[in-house]
């Protein structure tokens, strides 16, 4: 599978400024660019990158998205004197007009669509264009919000045009709507266009009523825009995340896209003037995961806004190092999404059931509040942290969130995200072979006896042979190399995978464990016990209560053959579980026999490695050699293959999902879907 990363970049781009006063634009300086990619530099993330060139987009590239009469007219300007400068800008909004900036425009469609090219002929698999002026808000006939020609859009048509793209997904996580690329593709039901955005009820910039949950898209396009407004300021990690897992993601797998396009604005991360948000840089790199395994890997990031130099250039480096491979950081103490959050969240999936058979049973919309639709005055209601509103807070936070505007606010630095030397070690019967990239295990020194007496004793009946105390011995060693992070994954074939988890999760010295258990099982007692491992086990057996807060049945009817039932169940239930339970060690044990479908099993391998810091340990009974290959390639970084649009998941997974997910909200609230008092 193509691996390598495209960074698509030049200075000329930095070329152009401000030539007047105009408080609105003066943020929108050549240093975003500058600081970037020196961030990209210094880090040594940009060497570890395929450069590609800028190119000028053409004419009948730019009509794409723009009308001729528009394209006339901006290319009148790199003629014009600072007064017609000024009189030009003046009939767009928010935007400033320069004698380069039409030449830099160009070079921004011109780099982005040099990085479809590559992702598209399969040269690199991702990439990331820096690219200024942005493009979303810019419109067919229109420059604004800093934006001359719409660089996501021109890009999607050209991938349509010249790529016989059949679904593009455009994931704009910039805290701005791009309302330029909602109008380009309004309509158009091969393009899904996601974006979240500031919103207060109208009272944040742009003002549009059609940024707001209810614009769907029309004709063929309903269905085909998703909308999530903001209506309080001082999101996090925790609605982002809440967002992507009951919103974006089950959408997008069910979409199925061919190419992914991310409008990557950073202005939606802490310390931003125009988003006053609060989700850290490392969010991105979550954000950027949790992407990487639609359209066969090929997501296309394209820099948007960002106007904070410090969280702009931090955020750029944690998405390039995702896009990179690199085992993604720890997430920040996750708790559920903020009351506002989930009232937005509950808008977009009710508003959206009727289009998308994953959000079929998303709760009915809340009846019609003359308070939630009419426009109130601008509040900057503070943020609401996953503790909920509490009224009174909201002014004293709002008034916080100002007299912090004087202090900078400050965040913690990303921390290193360091790849172990050897990426994925495997542990098989010497009669396996070892797919290529891995690495066969065998510890450095066998057992002792007395190593091999206790092993022996806590696991093996007297009458096990000397081989497998060899084996378990090999795999908490594995373990141990694994958890002092000189290897990064692993796969195991194992004569007993019940003995094999439960010896791993008593060895393990993380604090907690996750244990995917897929198929009958059962899963032994003793882990389920045992406080600091976290069981969700996927399986066709019937619902029943969850014996405790640690151990988590998911029942499927028909087990792994409903491919949209268990994608429900990963993206909606799995995944935040996994992510509020932060474990350092995640474990994905497949049962003896259980089948499930490489291409579902691929996703899980992939998204599961989101946790843990990638030290993912993947059990397979030992005769069962077919799932090795595709295993390995996921271990070693390679995107899990596209599973096609999904269909409906069986009614009744649905039902059981929606019960578990009401059982289970209390103990882990990043499950939530709806505000509290909407229930
Ligand atoms: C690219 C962008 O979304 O960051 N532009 C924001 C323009 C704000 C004008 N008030
Ligand atoms: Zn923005």
């Amino acid at each position: 599978m193509k691996m390598g990363t495209a960074l698509i970049y030049d200075e000329e781009m930095t070329k152009y400024k401000l030539l007047w006063v105009d408080p609105v634009c003066k943020i929108e300086v050549p240093e975003r660019l500058i600081v970037s990619y020196e961030a990209l530099v210094k880090s040594g993330l940009a060497d570890r990158c395929v450069s590609i060139p800028v190119r000028e987009a053409t004419d009948a590239e730019i009509l794409l998205a723009h009308s001729e009469e528009y394209l006339e007219a901006v290319k009148k300007t790199p003629y014009m004197h600072l007064e017609e400068l000024m009189t030009f800008t003046q009939k767009y909004g928010d935007v400033y007009f320069h004698p380069n900036i039409y030449h830099c425009a160009k070079l921004a469609v011109g780099a982005t669509l040099q990085l479809v090219d590559n992702v598209m002929t399969g040269k690199v698999r991702n990439g990331m264009a820096l690219v200024r002026p942005p493009g979303h808000h810019s419109q067919s006939s229109a420059a604004n919000g800093f934006c001359v020609f719409n660089n996501v859009a021109i890009a999607a048509q050209y991938a349509k045009k010249h790529y016989k793209a059949k679904r593009v997904l455009i994931v704009d996580w910039d805290v701005h709507h791009g309302q330029g690329v909602q109008y380009c593709f309004e309509d158009d039901p091969s393009v899904l266009y996601f974006s979240w955005h500031r919103y207060e009820h109208q009272s944040f910039w742009p003002n549009l009523k059609e940024s707001d949950f209810d614009s769907v898209g029309s004709g063929k396009g309903a269905g085909f825009n998703v909308n999530v407004p903001w209506n309080k300021v001082g999101m996090g990690n925790s609605d982002y995340l809440a967002v992507f897992f009951h919103v974006l993601l089950p959408v997008a797998y069910e979409f199925s896209p061919d190419l992914v396009f991310i409008c990557a604005g950073f202005d939606s991360a802490i310390g931003d003037p125009e988003g006053h948000m609060s989700a850290t840089p490392d969010i991105f790199a979550h954000l950027t995961h949790l992407l990487m395994n639609l359209a066969d890997g090929k997501v296309c990031a394209v820099l948007e806004g960002g106007y904070n130099l410090t969280s702009l250039a931090q955020s750029v480096c944690q998405t390039v190092q995702t896009l990179l491979g690199d085992p993604a950081p720890r997430p920040a103490q996750l708790g559920g999404a903020c009351e506002s959050a989930l009232e937005s969240i509950h808008s977009a999936r009710s508003i959206h059931k009727k289009y998308w058979s994953c959000l079929q049973h998303a709760a009915a919309p809340f009846p019609e509040e003359p308070s939630s639709k009419n426009r109130r005055p601008a509040q900057q209601g503070g943020s609401q942290g996953p503790e909920g509103d509490a009224g009174g807070d909201a002014q004293r936070e709002e008034e916080k969130v100002e007299e912090k505007e004087e202090e900078e606010i400050v965040w913690p630095e990303p921390l290193r995200r360091v790849a172990p030397s050897l990426r994925s070690a495997l542990l098989l019967p010497d009669a396996v072979e070892c797919p290529d990239g891995c690495a066969r295990f065998s510890p450095a020194h066998g057992p002792g006896p007395l190593e091999r007496a206790r092993l022996r004793k806590s696991y093996l009946k007297e009458s096990e042979d000397e081989a497998s105390v060899t084996l378990l011995y090999n795999l908490t060693a594995l373990l141990g190399q694994m958890e002092k992070n000189e290897i990064r994954n692993g796969l195991a074939l194992v004569p007993d995978v019940s003995m094999a988890a439960t010896l791993l999760t008593s060895a393990s010295l993380s604090k907690r464990v996750l244990l995917v258990w897929m198929g009958e099982g059962p899963v032994p007692s003793q882990i389920i016990e045992d406080e600091k491992t976290l069981v969700v086990h996927i399986d066709s057996m019937e619902p029943h209560e969850a014996h405790s807060k640690y151990y988590i049945p998911i029942p499927l009817k028909k087990g792994c053959g409903d491919t949209a039932g268990v994608m429900q169940a990963v993206l909606g239930l799995l995944l935040p579980l996994g992510y509020q339970y932060e474990p350092g060690l995640v474990l994905l044990a497949r049962w003896p026999g259980y089948q499930v479908e490489g291409g579902l099993w691929q996703q899980l391998t992939c998204l599961l490695q989101g946790l843990a810091l990638g030290h993912t340990l993947v059990l397979l009974q030992e005769n069962e050699t077919a799932p090795v290959g595709i295993t390995a390639s996921c271990l070693l970084g390679n995107a899990a293959l596209s599973l096609g649009p999904l269909v409906a998941p069986g009614p009744e997974d649905v039902g059981s999902f929606e019960r578990l997910r009401l059982r289970l909200q209390t103990d882990w609230p990043l499950l939530q879907t709806t505000a509290p008092e909407k229930r």
